[in-house]
């Protein structure tokens, strides 16, 4: 499998290098250059797969000729340590729930296939890399444990000062080693921008070898897929038409299932859900793609107003409007609706969703009201206790604090404030 510039004007790359350059010399996003199909028998068989299996079946077609076959079984037996269990709620709705992992987010999937992929690349190699990363939340936790003592790999965080949740800025400033965590006086959009801004600075790429950890880096993206696959393979056979309601921020994970479906995954239709950082559901109104400065949320994960991965949606559609529509809906939630989500979620089921895995519900409920032929899966991205005091406030119950996230409570905040991008490039040269 080669990979090419979304902005096409870098050359075809292979997985290698599309993983250690992160985002390609032009600036843009990295996208398969084909699609593959799922062998027939498969989609049948998922049922009765287990998930290494299913795992090794969908990203070989990506990874051949740079992962050997044992390399990458390897690398997805830690990446599926956990469980992703759906939890069924009645009403033909099921939440998959995503956060069983060591920082109890989705992303840990994604950023440990990402660093085990790089040791692998570097195994050989003296040289450093240094992976830049930009959260609005959980990201961040997930690269920093991912990465934690990776020999050669230096892991550098932003995220915006005062806009993450406490536990989630004690996952990504205690761990100390290889990972730096830098906080910005701004909003997670200024920080993606200084990270991109870095991977296109020539001076800096001629003394540094940077590399992307974020959605944008091919190899957090696609492993996303497998969440999807991993709800087929427990969802009983209704015969219903099945929707994914995932809520987004970045748009990585969605575009991942998007990817699965294109390879044969039976989904009739996905849905984005976002919190008031509305451009794609904006978009999908006017075809308009009018991205707005981001908004401070309880669902701050998703306070994104310019979502990288929106343009490898694009791209599987051929940028052909008409037929994205067929394939994604997207709605948007104020804060006091979605609070209002997790206490009917709690009424109505004992069951105690994330601000962000409520915005889910929410997005599944408005399209299911249209289309009562339909079950649904939401994503549920995040575990509850990482977002503390909104649980308080909106359910009035105590959540125990599981051993990940003990462990990151009694240790020191280290951060370095940076102002612009300047001082980024001297603290990367430094
Ligand atoms: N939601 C994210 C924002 C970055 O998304 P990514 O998937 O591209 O890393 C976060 O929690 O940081």
């Amino acid at each position: 499998m080669k990979y090419y510039s979304l902005n096409k004007r870098s050359p075809n790359t292979s997985f290698r290098e599309a993983v250690i350059r992160g985002i390609a010399p032009d600036g843009g996003l990295y996208f398969p250059e084909h699609i593959p199909e799922f062998r027939p028998g498969f989609i049948k068989d998922l049922g009765r797969l287990s998930p290494l299996e299913i795992g090794m079946e969908a990203m070989t077609p990506f990874v051949e000729g740079e992962l050997p076959g044992e390399v990458l079984e390897g690398i997805l037996t830690k990446v599926l340590d956990f469980e992703f269990p759906l939890v069924n709620l009645g009403g033909g709705i099921s939440s998959l729930e995503l956060f069983h992992g060591p920082t109890m987010a989705f992303k840990d999937v994604g950023a440990r296939f990402m660093a085990l992929s790089l040791g692998y690349f570097y195994r050989n190699s003296d040289k450093e890399v240094t992976v830049l990363v930009a959260t609005s939340g959980d990201t961040g936790g997930a690269v920093a444990k991912g990465f934690l003592g990776v020999t050669g790999v230096n892991v550098v965080i932003l995220y915006p000062e005062g806009k993450v949740s406490d536990i989630q800025e004690r996952q990504l400033t205690t761990l100390g080693q290889n990972i730096k965590a830098l906080r910005v006086k701004g909003t997670f959009d200024d920080c993606q921008r200084m990270v991109k801004k870095a991977f296109t600075d020539e001076n800096l790429s001629r003394k540094i070898q940077l590399t992307s950890a974020n959605s944008i880096n091919v190899a957090r993206w696609l492993p996303q897929m497998l969440y999807y696959l991993l709800a087929c393979h427990q969802l009983p056979h209704t015969g219903k038409k099945l929707v994914f309601s995932v809520p987004s921020g970045n748009f990585g994970n969605i575009c991942a299932g998007m990817l699965a479906q294109r390879m044969g995954l039976p989904v009739s239709h996905f849905i984005a859900s976002t919190n008031v950082n509305d451009t794609v559901p904006r978009y999908m109104q006017t075809s308009e793609y009018d991205p707005h400065p981001s908004t401070a949320t309880i669902s701050n994960a998703m306070d994104v107003g310019d979502p990288s991965n929106f343009v490898r949606i694009l791209e599987l559609y051929g940028q052909d409007f008409e037929e994205l529509k067929k394939h994604l809906s997207s709605y948007s939630f104020s804060d006091k609706e979605t609070r209002e989500a997790m206490k009917s979620l709690y009424r109505d089921n004992g069951y105690v969703a994330d601000p962000h895995g409520a915005v889910g519900y929410l997005g599944l409920k408005k399209y299911m009201q249209s289309h009562p032929d339909t079950e649904g899966v939401f994503l549920e991205t995040a575990h509850p206790v990482k977002f503390l005091d909104v649980v308080r406030e909106t359910l009035n119950t105590e959540i125990p604090l599981p051993p990940q996230i003990r462990e990151v409570m009694d240790k020191e905040k280290v951060s370095t404030p940076v102002k612009g991008y300047e001082e980024l490039r001297d603290f990367l040269l430094s």
